[in-house]
């Protein structure tokens, strides 16, 4: 950025390249009149954009003026209120699935991954069929993709996409893209995140895309990359396209006066150093932590300073630990006080303010309004005993947002629908309104505009002024050389050096960070342990084994009786019936969904069962009873995902709803238990292979067979994918509509085949013989490791559960505890489950 003032240019003949249709020839996009409005604004006003074949064509504009939303109606994700949109000389309407069978592949802001499917997943259901391999394949083939991007990329395709930092998430979502070999590849602010090296490679990838004839459209607010690597760029202000203009022809300071429409001052403030006899305002002594060996760091008051190097090697884990986000040891002093950090509260306590870099997971709060995101910052100053003085909120929300010129409709507008820069701008706002003594920043201007970014650079240089240190972590050598005062370069866990005075320069940074050569301390690597192990999806069914064996053992102890025949195949029948209605209930809970009424659907086939397969009934009629416990089932299935998917209700109030209808039905035929069912079909039905029925047998081969499908197919990912993440499943193709209908037949069928089984346990028609079933198949899939927001579990694991649980009802006769041990015991696995395995999850994130 040049430190001179520029007069607002116009559009100028000698720039703008007015379309003639010249180029229609190798238009691979083309967007003629779109408009789009949201509540309260107008996103695009008529715009209309071309994009040729062999270009990068740089998309440039304020925050809020509209790009993400041209690219979103490009690639289908959004409907347009009207406008047309051409893909590779296709008219095509809002389906991204035909988009990006065309050759449309979009990298977003926010990378459309799914957290709970692998890196090699991910990659593997985002591209079309026809580039895909197979599920057995796709480690393989994901590795060929990564290594495509760098050899050494450390980006392992077993790793979970949760266990990824932002830079890595945008390097698979990039490769992702890339492997689809895109007639129109958009990549819409892609190096928010990435390192330097990163940032050349992805740069070399969009010169090999041009160069075999396909084209880039390119997002971005970072002026210089954009001239670096766009032949023309087209700038959008408030919705509407300012031209189309050849990217060699203008200089720096004309595009920025293009985007903003005003005179813009470019500089960076002017670094003032203040003296003080008072102590460090932030010092950290010997402060380690996972990532990083002991450092001592002193930040005075009023000082800046800045953290590089290149991504991985530490320095983020030393914000996140000062922040009190990552266990740390050592001494962390803020005015001369204080001990240790350890907990975000204890930071708080102490005056520390963390900016998070990750915005999407940790800084903002998507369905909340703006208001509430910069007061949840502000509590201290807007509250009082306990209670939100509204008026106190509102005015300096307003006075916030202002400063920042944060384009919102309203500040009661959720956070969630504002561009990117708008939120990012909504968080540092709360964040410097606190008045805390340290701010750690962490990439503060991301996705931030020209204008709004040297907004931000005075006002940490206005907040050093005050007296708070300032410690600032961005990827940008350019953007710490002309904010901070100081500047260390972390290498490999350490502070490998420091450049001061006249050295904080662009280049000293970048050479700086290039030459560091430390070693890394191996005692400071991070480590996983008994956290990351558990987070493996086989370490619930190893666990329940162990607390099987262990009861098992137990109660043998203690009852000659507990080992007989009798009782295991009693315990492996009842067994093999809850592990059949908890399959139904993990294919539902995997897609985020849940079915209360798998219980009195199980006891409504029992009651049909006992009018229908009765003896001395005619075959003919048998026969129509079979035909029924297997049609009803699926008819409740299709009702269920209809109440939810097309009705849109809540799946615990659709499914009580069918709860209640279901067993009201049940009461109606059967008030009271009777009709014996013929004991030739309850005998065929509990065959016995030694002590061990055959349906504990064919239920553990299915529990093998639906764990393959799940892990090992597309279907299986399909199906673990909608429930991970819908939105960006939907993104990636899979049609979630059909997938939740799908895991609504699978767990009805499961549920009718649980109640077949019960028949023959119970003989007889009960309406109620059901009911404990819904409660129990939960039970017996959360403790199996699955998730109730979807996305994680094993049928393994549920058939493991449920052994569990019925082997915990049947020992409290054998123990001589009574019934309400039952209870107690149901009660206590349940929670110490799910919170070992939510611990394992959060402690498996990325640091
Ligand atoms: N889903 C939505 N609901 C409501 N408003 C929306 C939604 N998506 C975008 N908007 C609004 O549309 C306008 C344009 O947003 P868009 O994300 O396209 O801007 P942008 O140019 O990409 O900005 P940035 O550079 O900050 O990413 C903004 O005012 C935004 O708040």
């Amino acid at each position: 950025m040049a430190n001179a003032r520029a007069a607002p240019s116009s559009h100028s003949a000698a720039t703008e390249q007015a379309y003639d249709g010249s180029h229609d020839t190798g238009v691979l996009l083309r967007l003629e009149s779109v408009t789009k409005s949201f509540p309260g604004v107008r996103a695009l006003d008529d715009v209309s954009m071309d994009v040729v074949a062999g270009e990068v064509h740089g998309l440039v504009g304020e925050n809020g003026a509209g790009k993400s939303t041209l690219m979103a109606v490009a690639s289908g994700a959004l409907m347009p209120d009207s406008g047309t949109v051409v893909v590779s000389g296709h008219e095509v309407g809002s389906d991204p699935a035909q988009i990006r069978s065309l050759g449309l592949s979009i990298v977003r802001q926010e990378p459309a991954l799914m957290p709970d499917l692998t890196v090699a997943e991910n990659l593997l259901l985002g591209v079309p069929a026809s580039v895909r391999t197979t599920a057995g394949d796709a480690a393989r083939w994901a590795r060929k993709q990564l290594s495509a991007w760098s050899e050494t990329v450390e980006i392992r395709p077993s790793t979970r996409v949760s266990a990824l930092n932002p830079s890595q998430r945008f390097i698979v979502e990039i490769t992702k893209a890339l492997s689809q070999e895109p007639t129109v590849l958009v990549l819409d602010e892609p190096t928010e995140h990435l390192a330097r090296e990163d940032v050349d490679r992805l740069f070399e990838k969009i010169r090999d895309v041009c160069s075999r004839g396909a084209a880039v459209v390119y997002i971005s607010h970072r002026i210089k990359e954009v001239r670096q690597v766009a032949h023309r760029l087209t700038v959008l202000r408030d919705g509407q396209a300012q031209g189309t203009f050849a990217a060699a022809e203008l200089g720096e300071q004309q595009i920025v006066d293009l985007i903003v429409g005003r005179e813009v001052d470019t500089a960076f403030p002017a670094k003032v150093t203040i003296r003080t006899n008072g102590p460090d305002r932030l010092e950290l002594e010997s402060f380690s932590g996972p990532g990083f060996a002991p450092v001592d760091l002193v930040v005075r008051p009023g000082e800046i300073v800045g953290l590089a190097g290149i991504d991985g090697n530490g320095q983020r884990e030393i914000l996140r630990a000062v922040a009190g986000l990552l266990p740390s040891h050592g001494t962390v002093r803020v005015d001369g006080r204080g001990r240790g950090v350890g907990s975000t509260t204890r930071a708080a306590r102490a005056g520390i303010s963390y900016l998070p870099g990750d915005r999407h997971r940790e800084g903002i709060f998507a369905e909340l309004s703006v208001r509430e995101n910069f007061a949840v910052r502000n509590l201290g100053t807007i509250g009082r005993l306990g209670w939100i003085r509204a008026g106190a909120e509102r005015r300096l929300t307003d006075e916030a947002i202002n400063e920042l010129r944060v384009k919102t409709p309203s500040t009661e507008t959720a956070i969630g629908s504002l561009s990117g820069g708008n939120q990012q701008k909504t968080v540092l706002a709360g964040v410097f309104a606190s008045s805390p003594s340290v701010i750690l920043a962490d990439e503060p201007t991301q996705g931030v505009d020209i204008g709004a970014r040297l907004e931000i650079y005075q006002q940490l240089r206005r907040k050093a002024a005050d007296g708070t240190a300032v410690l600032v972590l961005s990827s940008d050598a350019f953007e710490l050389a002309g904010l901070c005062d100081r500047v260390l370069i972390v290498s490999r866990g350490k502070v490998a050096a420091e450049l001061t005075g006249d050295d904080v320069t662009e280049r000293h940074i970048t050479q700086a960070v290039l030459t560091a050569t430390t070693t890394r301390d191996p005692a400071h690597r991070t480590r996983g342990g008994i956290w990351k192990a558990l987070d493996y999806t086989a370490a619930p069914s190893f666990l329940i084994a162990l607390a099987i064996i262990a009861l098992g053992v137990f109660t043998a102890s203690r009852s000659e009786f507990y080992l007989s025949d009798r009782n295991l195949g009693g315990v492996l029948a009842l067994t093999a019936t809850l592990a059949l209605a908890a399959f139904g209930q993990q294919a539902i809970m995997m897609t985020g969904g849940i079915d209360l009424s798998v219980g009195p659907l199980m006891g409504l086939v029992v009651v049909i069962g006992s009018f229908y397969l009765v003896d001395g009934t005619p075959a003919g009629l048998q026969l129509w009873g079979w035909l029924l416990i297997l049609t009803v089932p699926l008819g409740i299935g299709v009702l269920n995902w209809t109440l939810i998917d097309l009705v849109g209700l809540h799946p615990m109030v659709a499914t009580l709803a069918t709860f209640m209808g279901i067993q009201a039905c049940s009461l109606l035929l059967r008030p009271v238990p009777d009709g014996l069912i013929s004991p030739a079909i309850t005998e065929s039905l509990s065959v016995v292979a030694g002590p061990v029925p055959a349906a504990i047998l064919v239920v553990g081969l299915a529990a093998v067979a639906l764990e393959f499908l799940l892990f090992r197919s597309v279907t299986g990912m399909r199906l673990r994918g909608v429930g991970s993440q819908a939105e960006a499943a939907r993104v990636a193709g899979v049609r979630g509509r059909r997938v939740r209908l799908v895991a609504h037949l699978a767990c009805s069928a499961f549920a009718g085949l649980a109640g077949i089984t019960l028949m023959a346990q119970i003989g007889s028609g009960d309406a109620n013989a059901g009911t404990n079933y819904t409660l129990q198949s939960i039970a017996a899939v959360v403790i199996g490791g699955a998730s109730i927001f979807g996305g994680r579990g094993s049928f393994v694991g549920a058939l493991m559960g449920a052994l569990l649980l019925t082997q915990v009802s049947g020992v409290t006769t054998f123990l001589n505890l009574n019934d309400a041990w039952q209870s107690y015991l149901l009660g206590g696995l349940t929670i110490l489950a799910v919170t070992a395995y939510s611990l394992s999850r959060r402690r498996a994130l990325a640091r």
